[in-house]
């Protein structure tokens, strides 16, 4: 677990309402034992991807390919996206900084169910401020699950260009006051885990190197990543060995 001292502990602690008269049950299956019986491979490989960036810049198009990825491959992987989760778990809330805080602590909590569960969290949220990504982190990383941020770094005015949804051309007349990148604030990552610029690669691309980090930390393991590599270019295993010993694994998967 990375350190963020004491201050970042206490800002989240003054920040919550906790609850009184609660105490937290301990389940009896672990999280190995539950992992086992999802999935085509044995093991524990529960975390959040986290993708980070403007509206347009393509979280959503990268996450769902990886999930569709994923889960052909036989590893258990799930989208949540901010259009969605506005849709139910966060319906009540718009787009203040206030209400933008909640939504990424509600998500946030919402993927650590889903990584501690053992699925493969793909989290895609415009989630602009960094003090919030960092309690999304947190709130990861003090349950022991990886918490693996991703900026994806596209730059405004190719989202705008793209305007997939016609929002950049209402916020510019107006009729969206509060808008990322238009008029509300967004601040990038400093040291995110991958920078992946959505304008400059295309999604196949950009969903191979968030395949490519998976693998290096060992969480896709690599008779997956194998089946991936002979899908792709019909190549046979053998030639595939020296670039798998180069990234650590060992010929089990
Ligand atoms: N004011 C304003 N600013 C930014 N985005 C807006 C706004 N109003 C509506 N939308 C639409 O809501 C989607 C972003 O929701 P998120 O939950 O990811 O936002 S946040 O993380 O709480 O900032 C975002 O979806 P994406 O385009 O997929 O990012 C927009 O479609
Ligand atoms: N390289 C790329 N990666 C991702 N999306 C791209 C790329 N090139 C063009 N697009 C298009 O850009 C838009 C991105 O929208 P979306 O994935 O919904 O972004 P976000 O979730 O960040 O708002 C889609 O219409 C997608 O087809």
């Amino acid at each position: 677990m990375a350190d963020y001292g004491r201050a970042s502990i206490d800002y989240i602690a003054e920040n919550t309402h906790f609850a009184t008269n609660v105490t937290y049950q301990q389940h009896q299956v672990t999280r190995e034992i539950r992992a086992n019986s999802l999935g085509k491979y044995p093991g524990f490989r529960g975390c959040t991807i986290w993708f980070t960036g403007f509206s347009g810049a393509g979280k959503t198009t990268i996450a769902f390919a990886l999930e569709q990825k994923l889960c052909e491959l036989g590893l258990p992987a799930y989208g949540l996206d901010g259009d969605n989760m506005r849709h139910g778990v966060c319906i009540n809330l718009g787009f203040s900084m206030r209400d933008r805080e909640e939504n990424i602590r509600r998500v946030a909590e919402v993927s650590k169910l889903f990584a501690d569960s053992g699925i493969i969290c793909l989290s895609s949220f415009i989630s602009p401020f960094v003090k919030d990504r960092m309690q999304a982190r947190l709130i990861h990383e003090m349950s022991g699950l990886m918490f693996i941020e991703v900026h994806v770094s596209t730059s405004l005015s190719v989202c705008e260009a793209r305007d997939a949804k016609g929002l950049y051309a209402k916020a510019r007349a107006g009729a969206i006051p509060g808008f990322t990148g238009i008029d509300s604030d967004y601040e990038p990552p400093e040291q995110p885990e991958l920078i992946i610029d959505a304008g400059e690669e295309t999604p196949e691309q950009s969903v191979q190197h968030v395949l490519d980090y998976l693998y290096k930390t060992k969480i896709i393991p690599e008779t997956a990543m194998q089946e991936l590599r002979e899908r792709k270019t019909g190549v046979q295993a053998d030639e595939l060995k020296d670039d798998c010993t180069q990234n650590g694994h060992s010929s089990e998967a």
